[in-house]
């Protein structure tokens, strides 16, 4: 019997069994099962890269942004709009077979938008080009769905139970559960508040059912029996995902005040051009981009050519700044000068460790160089602070 079968099978089983207390421990056991099989499922078959003729798409530009949807919602439609890249589109499924990338220009930065093939139910299973399909949305930043205004409601919970079903979970965080595999000891079962879902027969059971024998765990939430599986198979993504509903120029008003109330919801129209800048900004926020503005001595900054950071992605420490200007650049800064909203007074001397924010503007002061306007009042020391204090200028330091 094949992955596949196994997985429907125990679904079956899932779906026969009664929900009560005495059979708790046994669909949490299931659950857990099949979790496993999706895992080894994911494993690319042997002698594959597990791209996919098409599929793979180089990254570029400072975030990738991928259209995910059911056929013919608007994905290709709405990557010409916001790219000017030509992706074909029309009213038969299955217009686009591959992935195309675009790039959006927007707050100075380049975002890569991916159009992909429309997936339908049983993707993650394979059906279509599914798997591939699913694997360039994990390889982005954020998602955004695509779904027809004027179709059923239930292709969000479908292509949601789609992508869940590979591991991605989306506009959720990590569940606040310590779990730590040991050599030996047992297992240690606590929690930091009373738990509603979970309690130790059940975890052991699943550890169980994962050959854990010895390992720490601690609740930190009132987390679920999936939250828990979450944490042990410890290969999810958690990624931010935009509802995007196209078509609005055929439904009413109505039901179009009701989609945009939905959280993490934008409403559009590529035919009649409606709404495209909010979704952008929305784009935008949800990126949780850092644009930063490098300030040469003596001279104002360039506010065309931000370095772009992300909290998400490498960090946003005037170190990470750093080191995307130069990896050799961090051991030459004596500090950094910070203007904008991360900095407390302007400009404010900051070390390496000081978490930047989005439009600030910094200047590098190099252990060679003189601070701006001052006056260089004594040799620098490759063991001089990373950061200048008052005591320290007005006392030279000691070689
Ligand atoms: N009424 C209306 N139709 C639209 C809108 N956007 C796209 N369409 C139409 O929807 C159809 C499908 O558009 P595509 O862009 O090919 O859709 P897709 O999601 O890329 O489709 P596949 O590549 O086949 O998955 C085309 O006939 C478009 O003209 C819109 O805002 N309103
Ligand atoms: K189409
Ligand atoms: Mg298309």
């Amino acid at each position: 019997m094949g992955i596949i079968e196994k997985i429907k099978e125990i679904e079956a089983e899932m779906a026969r069994t009664q929900k009560n207390k005495a059979t708790e421990y046994h669909l949490g056991q299931l659950k857990a099962k099949i979790a496993k099989l999706r895992t080894q499922l994911l494993e690319p078959p042997k002698g594959s890269s597990g791209g996919g003729e098409g599929f793979e798409v180089t990254k570029f530009g400072h975030g990738r942004v991928a259209l995910i949807g059911f056929p013919s919602v608007g994905k290709s439609t709405l990557l010409t709009m916001l790219t000017g890249t030509h992706s074909e589109s029309a009213s038969y499924e299955f217009t686009t077979l591959t992935c195309i990338p675009g790039i959006i220009h927007y707050n100075d930065t380049k975002i890569q938008l991916l159009d992909l093939p429309g997936i339908i139910e049983g993707a993650s299973e394979g059906k279509g080009r599914g798997r591939q399909v699913i694997a360039v949305a994990k390889s982005s930043d954020i998602v955004l769905m695509v779904l027809d205004a004027s179709k059923s409601e239930g292709h969000r919970q479908i292509l949601t139970r789609e992508l869940e079903a590979v591991g991605l979970r989306l506009n959720k965080r990590p569940p606040q559960i310590y779990f730590k595999k040991k050599k030996t000891g047992g297992i240690s079962f606590n929690s930091t508040l009373p738990l509603t879902h979970v309690d130790e027969k059940l975890c052991y059971q699943i550890l169980h059912e994962y050959k854990i024998h010895n390992a720490e765990i601690l609740f930190r939430e009132d987390a679920t029996v999936d939250d828990l599986i979450d944490v042990i198979e410890g290969n999810r993504k958690y990624m931010k995902c935009i509802y995007v509903y196209n078509k609005i120029d055929v439904v009413g008003i109505d039901d179009v005040d009701r989609l945009a109330r939905q959280p993490n919801s934008v409403v559009i129209s590529c035919n009649l051009k409606l709404n495209l800048d909010r979704l952008l900004s929305r784009m935008w926020d949800e990126m949780g981009l850092v644009r930063v503005y490098t300030k040469p001595q003596g001279q104002q900054p360039d506010f065309s050519d931000p370095v772009v950071l992300s909290a998400d992605r490498g960090g946003c420490s005037v170190e990470d700044f750093c080191n995307h200007i130069h990896r050799s650049l961090v051991k030459d800064v004596k500090y950094v000068l910070v203007w904008g909203i991360s900095a407390r007074h302007y400009p404010q001397h900051c070390g390496l460790s000081h978490v930047l924010r989005d439009e600030d503007v910094v200047q590098i002061v190099k252990k060679k160089e003189k601070e701006e306007g001052g006056r260089g009042r004594f040799k620098s020391h490759s063991n001089a602070p990373a950061r200048i204090s008052d005591r320290e200028k007005k006392a030279p330091l000691k070689t």
